[in-house]
């Protein structure tokens, strides 16, 4: 097993790209978070802060008609389109032009919800973020991680990366039943923790920024908001992972002064989304 490469300021300037001054929307990059259930909209509503705050350049939510309004008022630089169903996503029905998708953050495992992923994934080809309930319906499915397009980035804490590759025995282990996991279904995972481990096939990165104070409702829905961005505008899939996790961690690391451990929220990752940018220029 090669030694995991710390993902350090070092590592970041070599992949962090400046903004052109003549960029604009269109080509900033479009993200598009699918998710939501009734009683959990707010996960998508924090994915699509963050990948607004991130950098690209349109956010598009797709979620339960439930989630619309909700969307709208909390955070009105999103469009929103809305399933049929009331309450949980049935079908993923979208003729958008988007560059990147982010699809699991509270969307629930109904068995509706479960085929519509199922119908999704079989029809698109565009880069993908998987996390939370589209992590564990992958779970009970494995043979739709098939259909996953290669280099798709997998978000899982050590629970969901459980039901996807089992019990392990030890640290080593678990590293060891990911890098096959990465390697047979050609997917690179994000293995959310403290710290977070990045596995690209046998290349393992480290994180080094972060803290305890983001072991808080919504810190994972907020990453991946911010890797979806970062799919968007165009960074290359090991570059997105590698840089969202670098950035969320070190939101907790400046905000840490001024809130403490306990009172840092999600919201908080994403309020200083901007500090950890302007501190990659000093
Ligand atoms: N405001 C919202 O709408 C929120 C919605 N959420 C959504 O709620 C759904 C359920 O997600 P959960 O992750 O809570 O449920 P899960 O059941 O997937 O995971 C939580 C369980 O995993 C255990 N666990 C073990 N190791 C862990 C680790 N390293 N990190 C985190 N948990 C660990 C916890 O103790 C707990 O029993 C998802 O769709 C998620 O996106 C959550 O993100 C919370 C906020
Ligand atoms: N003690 C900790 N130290 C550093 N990072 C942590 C700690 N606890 C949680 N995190 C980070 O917070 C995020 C939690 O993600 P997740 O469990 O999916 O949250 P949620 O589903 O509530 O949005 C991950 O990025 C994880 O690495
Ligand atoms: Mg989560």
């Amino acid at each position: 097993m090669n030694s995991p490469i710390a993902i350090d300021r070092n590592e970041i300037l070599k992949r962090y790209k400046t903004i052109d001054k003549y960029t604009h929307k269109g080509i900033q990059g479009h993200a598009l978070i699918i998710g939501g259930s009734y009683g959990k909209v707010g996960a998508v509503s924090l994915s699509a802060k963050a990948a607004l705050r991130t950098g690209c350049g349109l956010t598009t939510v797709f979620v339960p008609q439930c989630g619309y309004e909700i969307l709208q008022i909390s955070v009105p630089e999103v469009m929103v389109v809305t399933d049929d169903h009331e309450k949980y996503i049935s079908e993923i029905a979208l003729n958008l032009d988007v560059d990147a998708i982010g699809i699991g953050p509270g969307m629930g495992q109904k068995m509706a919800t479960q085929k519509a992923l199922h119908d999704f994934l079989s029809n698109n080809s565009l880069p993908l973020v998987i996390d939370a309930d589209a992590l564990n319906i992958l779970s009970h499915n494995p043979s739709w991680i098939a259909l996953l397009p290669p280099k798709t980035i997998l978000t899982p804490h050590y629970k969901e990366l459980e039901r996807l590759i089992g019990k392990w025995h030890s640290d080593e282990d678990k590293l060891g039943k990911t890098i096959v996991f990465s390697l047979v279904n050609q997917v690179v995972v994000v293995m959310k923790g403290a710290p977070t481990y990045i596995v690209d096939g046998q290349t393992i990165y480290v994180n080094t920024t972060g803290n305890a104070a983001l072991a808080t409702a919504g810190s994972g829905d907020v990453l991946t908001g911010m890797i979806t961005s970062l799919l968007a505008q165009s960074y290359k899939t090991i570059d997105a992972a590698i840089l969202g996790v670098y950035l969320h961690g070190l939101t907790a690391d400046i905000a840490l002064p001024e809130t403490g451990y306990q009172s840092f929220i999600a919201s908080d990752i994403i309020a200083n989304i901007g500090k950890a940018y302007l501190s990659l220029k000093k």
